[in-house]
């Protein structure tokens, strides 16, 4: 079936707009619908979390929405660029030049220091650094006095911190975070939660982020829901507490 195509006003205000996007992994007699139908948008410079039940196609959304995995059909666009038009080497380039992440897993190079992780995309990019922001992404995680440091030598929270640095240098159009705070103790994960709302009110940043956690999705500005691959629900300025509500009505 033909898709129709995403709303024309995605240029402008949204950073994301994801429009019938539906993800099915065959699996022999019973294929699993793991995005099914779901139409979503991101508005630019807000930090948006998605939270669900496990298996509830989080990060299969987050995937699709990040050039990392192909929907079965639907929409996807980042600012006026449809994702399913492009071939793997365009993929790779668009995730290089306009997309920030951040993992569980940190996933910093052991061999280099925290500066070298924090400008390696811009390096391989052949990309500028514009020295104000890295100077300011910097500070605000700070960074300053650890930045001739290798990830050994860093705890996880301050790992975490160099990660989230080398997801904003670049002001990318849009930051995707899965579970960034799944491997920190409590302070360090409100530390990045910080940071990343931080950078949403005084540098513009878009972000998403996939948790299962209310209190991380607090911070955010908006938090959607997700069941059975749909999205069945949409919270703003969210607390712990009212998100804990929507996740236990969505479980029951
Ligand atoms: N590569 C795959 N092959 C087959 N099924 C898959 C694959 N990846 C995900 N699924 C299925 O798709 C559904 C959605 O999975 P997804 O990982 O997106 O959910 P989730 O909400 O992120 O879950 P969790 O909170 O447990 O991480 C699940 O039923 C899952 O088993």
């Amino acid at each position: 079936m033909p898709t129709p195509p995403a709303p024309p006003e995605s240029p402008t205000r949204y950073a994301v707009v994801a429009h019938a996007l539906t993800k099915v992994y065959p699996a022999g007699d019973a294929p699993v619908r793991a995005l099914d139908g779901v139409d979503v948008a991101f508005a630019r410079g807000a930090f948006t979390a998605i939270m669900g039940p496990s298996g509830s196609g989080k990060s299969t959304l987050m995937h699709c929405m990040a050039g990392l995995d192909a929907p079965t059909s639907g929409s996807v666009r980042l600012g006026a660029t449809e994702l399913t038009e492009l071939d793997d080497k365009r993929l790779t380039l668009l995730r290089r030049d306009r997309i920030g992440f951040v993992f569980q897993s940190f996933n910093l190079l052991p061999m280099l220091t925290a500066r070298q992780n924090i400008l390696l995309p811009a390096q391989i990019a052949g990309r500028a650094v514009d020295s104000d922001r890295f100077a300011h992404v910097v500070r605000v995680t700070g960074l300053a006095d650890r930045l001739d440091h290798r990830p050994a030598k860093l705890s996880g929270g301050q790992q975490q911190r160099v990660a989230v640095a080398r997801a904003l240098v670049g002001a990318p159009e849009v930051v995707y975070a899965d579970e960034p705070t799944g491997n920190l103790d409590s302070r360090s994960g409100a530390e990045i939660l910080s940071f990343l709302r931080d950078s949403v009110r005084d540098l513009g940043q878009t972000i998403v982020m996939v948790t299962h956690d209310p209190i991380a999705a607090s911070y955010a500005d908006r938090v959607v829901f997700l069941r059975d691959g749909r999205l069945v629900d949409d919270v703003d300025h969210p607390t712990a507490q009212a998100v804990l509500d929507r996740l236990a009505a969505l479980e029951g």
